[in-house]
């Protein structure tokens, strides 16, 4: 049985995901890397929240690490109120099919699906059926009525990544990850689909966590989170594209094999 964590506040309060004193060593001797040294971040339930950092800072690591897939070298991450060490592959499976929606940069849809069925499939696969009035809202959020019967191949970049957004929202989803979502788009069609996870916080109360090289992007979070050489060093609320370039942090000189 996962064991709850105590609680971080009062009911409702708690962060939808965290990480305390989260280490993360790949390699051993020569090639030993400390990917993320001691990180502790809290993303707060129903917020929008970025994670930048350099090349290498430990931004995708962070993320796999919280979402479940990667285990952790030490330190203790939870998702809602579970803890993820002790889970077996098969309960951190379930975990992540029941609490954790993904969004990645080159849209991973099935080719042979249609979008409503891109969407309803990981629900399907978990033993559960999309609630219908709630599909319909989150179809109506990312701006696909009409469309749902089209294969991707038929969609535009930026329709099929709203497809991918709704997939990872309809589960209802205790914390949605994007990695790079805008990567692979133009800036205008990029912004559409910030403004969607933007409007999936604000209208539907979804957590998003995001991992981004780009300031625009990250300005439509509420807050970002800097990452270098493997640990949080700075922190930003309320953030516009420029403060977030200002406060960048600089690559490292040298990688920080040890
Ligand atoms: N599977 C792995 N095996 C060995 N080292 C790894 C592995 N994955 C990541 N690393 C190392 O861990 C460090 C952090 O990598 P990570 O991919 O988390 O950085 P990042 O900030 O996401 O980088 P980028 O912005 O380039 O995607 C880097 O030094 C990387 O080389």
């Amino acid at each position: 049985m996962p064991r709850p964590f105590p609680s971080s506040g009062p009911s409702g309060t708690a962060p939808a995901a965290c990480a305390v004193g989260l280490t993360k060593v790949y390699g051993r001797g020569e090639t030993r890397v400390t990917a993320l040294d001691a990180v502790s971040v809290e993303f707060a339930r129903g917020r929008f929240t970025a994670v930048m950092g350099p090349s290498g800072s430990g931004k995708s690591t962070l993320m796999h690490c919280v979402a479940g897939l990667e285990p952790v070298t030490s330190g203790s991450v939870r998702i809602g109120a579970t803890e993820l060490a002790p889970l077996g592959e098969r309960e951190l499976t379930r975990l992540r099919r029941e609490k954790v929606g993904f969004v990645f940069q080159g849209f991973n849809l099935l080719p042979t699906l249609t979008a409503a069925e891109n969407i309803t499939l990981p629900s399907l696969l978990a033993g559960r059926r999309p609630d219908a009035g709630w599909m319909e809202t989150v179809v109506a959020t990312v701006g696909l009525t009409g469309r749902l019967a089209h294969r991707p191949a038929e969609l535009s970049g930026g329709q099929q990544q709203r497809v991918a957004v709704a997939r990872a929202l309809v589960s209802r989803p205790e914390i949605v990850f994007a990695d790079e979502p805008t990567g692979n788009l133009d800036s205008r069609t990029g912004a559409e689909i910030l403004g969607f996870l933007r409007d999936c916080v604000r209208e539907l109360g979804q957590t998003v966590v995001m991992v981004t090289h780009d300031p625009v992007a990250a300005a439509h979070a509420d807050r970002v989170v800097f990452l270098a050489d493997g640990r949080v060093v700075d922190e930003l609320r309320e953030p516009a594209a420029e403060t977030v370039l200002e406060r960048m942090p600089r690559p490292a000189a040298q990688g920080r094999t040890r």
